[in-house]
């Protein structure tokens, strides 16, 4: 029994300090989130040393940035640059009104795992991909320190979840279902399953997992399709009188509402829901499908009936010990706002509609 930190906690802190703009020590290197990096620690960190920024090669790719080091970039941060500069790096929404002028220098060499955790950290705390990297000689007192190797590991595992809470809930679409609460060990989101009736573990079940859309699922909008999947899904299975719904707080695939609203943003100057991920610095898909299946096998179940037109869900559920027996598909009625939307998940995602 100890009260020091385990790893797990020590990356929760460290994830909670970037939101606020609090640097983070890893490996030696001070990272900084510069989404939430404030001028003032901007000019205590560039005293320090040289300072690197480090992004995603997705968004190195919009801006022409070399890619030493395959999945992330670095560039020197010139002698002038200031927040605003780091800013428009980090962030896409100015790349048409005000395309960043390069050329970059691109350092080479080194270990670049300090920079891959941060980013991988930044990532998990829904802040856009892109750190601010400096080196720090001294000690660095009050600040959550790191090792990059052990942190990278430990954030590319199943986080551990645990069953919280649950309680009868009786719905619109079935009067007898169950709303059970499980929370990862980890700091992250929690996510809810909704039982309705009492399915056999022997026999597939049927199940949807939803990832969270606030927009489509709370306030109706007509861009996606997950409101109406949503409530599809939950009338099949009281029609059924049996079934399970996993609702998954991985918003916006993953990156969380902010960066979804940027995804947005960017859509309205053009850009396809791919392209949008990609041009703030994420993949097209971020979420971690092994959640899902780690609460099914918690609720006891080991084969469903998966409803969905995704067939990566398909194949991520069967990677991590989840036989789907059968494909149900999910298809709603297209609108003239997310028509272009279901094109693109059908032609890029390979999206079954
Ligand atoms: N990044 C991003 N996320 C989006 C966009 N539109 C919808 N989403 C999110 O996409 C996710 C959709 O999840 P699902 O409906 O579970 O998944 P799916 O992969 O489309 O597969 P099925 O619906 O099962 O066929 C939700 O988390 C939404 O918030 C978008 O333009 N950009
Ligand atoms: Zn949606």
């Amino acid at each position: 029994m100890t009260l020091i930190p385990t790893l797990t906690e020590t990356l929760s802190r460290a994830r909670a300090d970037l939101r606020i703009g609090l640097p983070v020590v890893i490996g030696g290197q001070l990272v900084a989130a510069v989404e939430t990096l404030r001028a003032d620690r901007l000019e205590t960190m560039r005293a320090l040393g040289p300072a690197v920024l480090a992004i995603t090669e997705p968004r190195a790719e919009t801006l022409k940035v070399r890619v030493y080091d395959r999945d992330l970039a670095r560039i020197a941060v010139p002698g002038d640059a200031d927040l605003a500069w780091l800013r428009a790096v980090a962030d896409p929404a100015g790349d048409l009104m005000t395309p960043m002028k390069g050329p970059f220098r691109s350092p080479r060499g080194g270990d670049v795992d300090p920079h891959r955790a941060g980013i991988a950290l930044a990532k998990s705390a829904q802040l856009l991909p892109a750190v601010l990297v400096v080196p720090l000689a001294g000690p660095a007192e009050g600040l959550t320190q790191l090792s990059p190797g052990p942190a990278l590991a430990q954030m590319a595992t199943e986080a551990a979840m645990a069953p919280v809470a649950a309680a009868r809930l009786p719905l619109l679409a079935a009067e007898n279902s169950k709303l059970h609460i499980f929370r990862p060990d980890n700091g992250e989101a929690e996510h809810y399953a909704v039982e309705i009736g009492a399915p056999s573990r022997a026999a597939p079940v049927l199940a949807r997992l939803h990832s969270a859309c606030f927009t489509g699922d709370v306030l109706g909008s007509l861009k996606c399709d997950c409101g109406p999947q949503l409530h599809a899904a939950l009338a099949a299975m009281g029609q059924a009188g049996e079934g399970v719904l996993l609702y998954l707080n991985q918003e916006g695939r993953g990156i969380g509402l902010a960066n979804k609203m940027r995804a947005y943003a960017l859509q309205n100057q053009g850009f396809d829901t791919v392209e949008a991920n990609h041009r703030l610095g994420f993949e097209d898909d971020e979420r971690d499908f092994r959640i899902g299946a780690g609460i099914l096998k918690k609720m006891g179940f080991e084969a469903v009936r998966l409803m969905t037109n995704n067939p990566k869900k398909v194949a991520m559920l069967e990677g991590h010990g989840i036989r789907v027996a059968e494909r149900v598909p999910l298809v709603t009625p297209r609108n003239r706002h997310n028509t272009g939307y279901l094109d693109v998940k059908a032609a890029k995602s390979g999206h079954l509609l």
